[in-house]
């Protein structure tokens, strides 16, 4: 229970509810207890009137009075059960929501590399199934445990009180229930597991099989893909024959042994009535429906026992989360202003996981309003030099500044509001253009949102489709195109309007002339702002102020495009093939 002690902090906030709660579970069990007797009794007042001994107006009088009490307490039993779940399984669903709201703002701090080291799949897991598997410990397993435990604790001791042998012979195949019911739980947690398993990893392969459509379709695996699927769906299915197979032991279990312990209450009670040791055949009836009412809450407690114990395993697993501490930290609690300096001093960085040092002893200053455009072959650190400036990183060694501070003695979140980053990877949400936009600034007008887009030369595009700015974009945006995708992505920057602009490699795919009137707007909206281009095409680069020419982390040349190119090097040479492709 370790592990659940995570809950007790829920457990406390939503105390006084909880409390009401299990006071109705026991004023709902109490209730439900009448009911017996005055079955017994009715039974009795029969029997006496079959026997002479009570006048028939008598009998009737009683009967009368007797049914009503059984239908008016087993009401007020049924309505306090009802309250029962509207008390405690609604506080186990607050608890799920404020978990779930934990976890995912816990996943929100946590940095980059967290989320390289964990699978996608393993963190909705955690958020949903895991959090589900907790619920029922604190919502079901609270409520059908103090159930369980209050119709113990009061109707055993009266069945012994009202017929101790009957009672006894009773009670003795309970404990045996309890534990078949926990064991054959167990077996069907372990097995329904490895149904989940399997569910999940089935639909990673369907999701990435339909992400990857046009590629399966272009390579012509359509043939393979459905062989994978059929091998897996076959392997499922086995899985999901063995969990039916041990579930359906579970309810003939039950049936058998409430079936053994009806058999008992009638031959040892009915044995009883003859040898004149109890004086009514109404008390076989009764235990009959003490049987009856006890088989569940036995059986729940073997079922409680393996809902704990999963809890137990699946807090185990978000706890495990909710312990990762964010590496990058914001050290200063003040909104810090950014002017846009950056100097980067014997910077060397490597990553974690792959331990690459993409950057190797780097050092440059980017001048407040410079523009410093970063030119390299493939691998050679420059995305790195942007994560590095909005500090998704830090680094390995030597110092980022900016305006002449440290990056650490900035605050985080003033530093990332005064950047408008665009990927080299543009990511669109599934909602209209106007709101991917407008994720650069909430509060922006249309007109700010056209004038953006007019400035990333998107907006003709836009206003062909027919549902204009309201178009709303496909998963991952797929119905733009690689380059309209891009310029929505730059506009979404624009409309930022923050001190630096990091652009990473997001002209690829657009041709040269837009990219030379993007450049031109860019200019214009980014004057007296900093801005780092990372480009693979000499024509982002050759207006910028400075060019580093970057080579496996290291800089390799150092600035303007006629300084480069009066030299031989990396640079010229490939300016000059640029401009010999683009005249062929
Ligand atoms: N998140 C990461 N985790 C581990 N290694 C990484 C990560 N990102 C990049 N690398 C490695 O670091 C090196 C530099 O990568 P980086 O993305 O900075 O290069 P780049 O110059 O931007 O390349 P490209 O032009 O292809 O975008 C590469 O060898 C890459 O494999």
């Amino acid at each position: 229970m370790k592990e659940l002690k995570h809950l007790n902090k829920y457990f406390k906030k939503y105390w006084l509810k909880l409390l009401i709660g299990i006071l109705i579970t026991i004023v709902a069990r109490i209730f439900s207890l009448v009911m017996p007797s005055y079955v017994n009794k009715s039974i009795t007042i029969a029997e006496k009137y079959l026997s002479g001994e009570e006048t028939e107006t008598v009998a009737r009088q009683l009967l009368t009075e007797y049914i009503l009490i059984i239908i008016g307490t087993t009401l007020l039993a049924a309505l306090f059960t009802f309250l029962m779940r509207q008390t405690i399984i609604n506080v186990s669903r607050y608890i799920e929501y404020d978990l779930k709201n934990e976890v995912f703002d816990h996943y929100q701090f946590l940095n980059l590399n967290f989320y390289k080291r964990n699978r996608t799949g393993d963190l909705m897991n955690r958020i949903s199934e895991d959090v589900t598997q907790v619920r029922l410990y604190g919502g079901p397993a609270v409520m059908y445990g103090i159930n369980a435990l209050t119709l113990f604790a009061c109707l055993i001791p009266l069945m012994f009180i009202k017929a101790p042998t009957i009672a006894l012979y009773t009670v003795v195949p309970f404990p045996l229930l309890s534990f078949l019911i926990y064991k054959i739980s167990k077996i069907i947690h372990r097995k329904s597991t490895k149904v989940q398993e399997f569910l999940s990893n089935l639909s990673t392969f369907t999701q990435e099989s339909f992400s990857g459509i046009s590629v399966i379709k272009a390579y012509g695996l359509e043939g393979v893909t459905n062989k994978e699927l059929k091998g897996l769906a076959l392997e499922g299915k086995q899985k999901s024959v063995d969990l039916a197979k041990v579930n359906a032991w579970f309810f003939p279990l039950m049936v058998l042994l409430i079936g053994i312990s009806n058999i008992l209450v009638i031959y040892i009670g009915g044995k009883q009535y003859i040898d004149g040791e109890i004086a009514s055949i109404g008390i076989i009836a009764e235990f009959i429906l003490y049987v009856n009412m006890l088989t569940w809450p036995v059986a729940i407690v073997g079922w409680l026992t393996s809902i704990v114990q999963r809890a137990e395993a699946s807090q185990k697993r978000i706890n495990e989360f909710l312990q990762e501490q964010p590496q990058i930290k914001n050290e200063v609690s003040q909104h810090t202003p950014v002017n846009g300096k950056i100097e980067f001093k014997n910077v060397t960085f490597t990553y974690e996981d792959t331990h690459i040092t993409a950057l190797d002893n780097i050092s440059f200053i980017v001048e407040q309003g410079q523009t410093v455009a970063i030119i390299g072959k493939t691998g050679s650190g420059k995305s790195t030099i942007l994560d590095l400036i909005a500090r998704l990183y830090d680094v390995t060694s030597g110092e980022i500044l900016i305006d002449g501070k440290p990056i650490k003695t900035l605050n985080l979140k003033s530093l990332r509001e005064a950047i408008g980053a665009v990927p080299q990877d543009a990511f669109l949400f599934s909602e209209s253009i106007e709101d991917n936009i407008r994720f650069g600034k909430n509060e922006a007008t249309k007109e700010e949102i056209v004038a953006v887009a007019k400035a990333a030369v998107v907006h003709e595009n836009i206003v062909g489709f027919s549902k204009k700015y309201d178009t709303v974009l496909g998963e991952r945006g797929i119905t733009l195109s690689g380059g309209q995708k891009q310029r929505v992505s730059i506009a979404r920057a624009l409309l930022k309007d923050p001190q630096i602009y990091l652009f990473d490699d997001c002209l690829s795919a657009v041709d040269t002339e837009t990219e030379e009137e993007i450049l031109n707007n860019l200019k214009k909206a980014s004057n007296q702002k900093t801005t780092l281009i990372v480009s693979h095409r000499v024509s982002s680069a050759k207006n910028a102020d400075k060019i580093i020419v970057l080579e496996n982390g290291k800089i390799l040349q150092e600035g303007t495009h006629d300084d480069l190119n009066t030299v031989n090097g990396y640079y010229k040479e490939l300016y000059l093939n640029q401009l010999s492709e683009k005249e062929n």
